[in-house]
């Protein structure tokens, strides 16, 4: 038996089945066959979503068999699918680092990993290929503990971020955090939200916050992500519709950068697999999250009690 943690282990198995998986997506994109089909009002599935949860499902299924994986797509692993990620293939950039003393003992069956293969799929199939990422996150005690981020998209051959709850953030340069309790400036927010499930509500809790700029983009991954890069203040979705597979990847760097994940009432998500939708809505900063929160005006809450 490795004496690597199961959690280094875990991230390891993640990445490379992140980046497979961004290349699969490159490659539908390129064939120019989406096969799209619609699951509900606004949202689409494409042969890039179903073919990269083959992927990240068996490779992760074959080397933690006991691990309970929750992914957003509902197909059926192939026996081809067991190869496209290499029986033996780690990351050594992440086998090399540390598991926080925290996450040392983790096992198994102790972890749900939540897999969103393909974020941002609206945009995928409109020409915005660039706001898709691989989600890959780990929960523990229905809280995030790690996460994977892959943007296909990013560069000519993608980037892969990643990181462990107590530990860095490796990828990217997360935005220096700042105290939750912190005042923002009044007029000053840039704001991301959703491009593609915008409602008066959303807008309503947008506007309170008297931004000064409003950017309009798709994916969850990608609007934290920009959220833990600096690129905007705060994300802020009054509304139901994202899942945790949606959230926890990111949650967990949010988290390890000293960064904030809530509902609208500023309260935590819990990963728990019997409630996989994001009911209250979500809101991320690196700073003043509480006074974000205080902005949001009470008819809006009110609809998410
Ligand atoms: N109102 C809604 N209905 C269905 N899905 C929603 C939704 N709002 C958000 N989502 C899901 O949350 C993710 C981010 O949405 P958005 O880009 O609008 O911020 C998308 O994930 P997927 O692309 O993985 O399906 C999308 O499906
Ligand atoms: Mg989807
Ligand atoms: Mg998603
Ligand atoms: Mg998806």
């Amino acid at each position: 038996m490795s004496s690597t943690s199961v959690m280094i282990r875990l991230i390891s198995a993640s990445v490379c089945a992140a980046n497979k998986s961004g290349a699969i997506i490159r490659e539908v994109l390129k064939t120019g066959e989406l096969g799209i089909v619609q699951k509900g009002v606004n949202d689409p599935q494409t042969e890039a979503d179903r073919r990269a949860q083959r992927c990240i499902s068996a490779t992760i299924q074959s080397r933690f068999p006991e691990i309970n994986l929750i992914g957003e797509e509902d197909v059926a692993v192939e026996s081809d699918d067991y190869t496209l990620v290499k029986p033996d293939e780690e990351s050594d950039d992440v086998l090399k680092e540390t598991c926080p003393p925290d996450l040392v003992n983790l096992k198994e069956n102790d972890l749900t990993v939540w897999v969103d293969p393909l974020d941002g799929t609206k945009e995928f199939t409109e020409g915005f290929p660039e706001h898709v990422t691989v989600l890959i996150g780990i929960s523990y005690n229905e809280r995030p503990v790690g996460g994977v981020i892959h943007q296909p998209f990013y560069g000519p051959t993608g980037r892969t971020v990643w990181g462990l709850v107590g530990g860095a953030v490796k990828g990217m340069t997360p935005v220096a955090s700042g105290d939750p309790g912190e005042k923002l400036s009044e007029g000053g927010l840039r704001i991301v939200v959703t491009r593609s499930h915008m409602s008066q509500t959303v807008r309503d809790a947008v506007d309170a916050l008297n931004p000064k700029e409003v950017l309009h983009v798709g994916g969850s991954g990608n609007k934290i992500l920009m959220v833990l890069e600096g690129a905007a203040d705060a994300y802020v979705y009054a509304s139901t519709g994202t899942k945790k597979w949606d959230t926890c990847a990111a949650e967990a760097l949010v988290m390890a950068a000293g960064g904030k994940l809530t509902n609208v009432h500023g309260s935590h998500l819990l990963y728990n697999p019997t409630q996989i939708m994001n009911s209250k809505g979500v809101v991320v900063t690196m700073r003043g999250h509480d006074d974000l929160i205080a902005r949001i005006p009470s008819p809006v809450k009110a609809k998410f009690c």
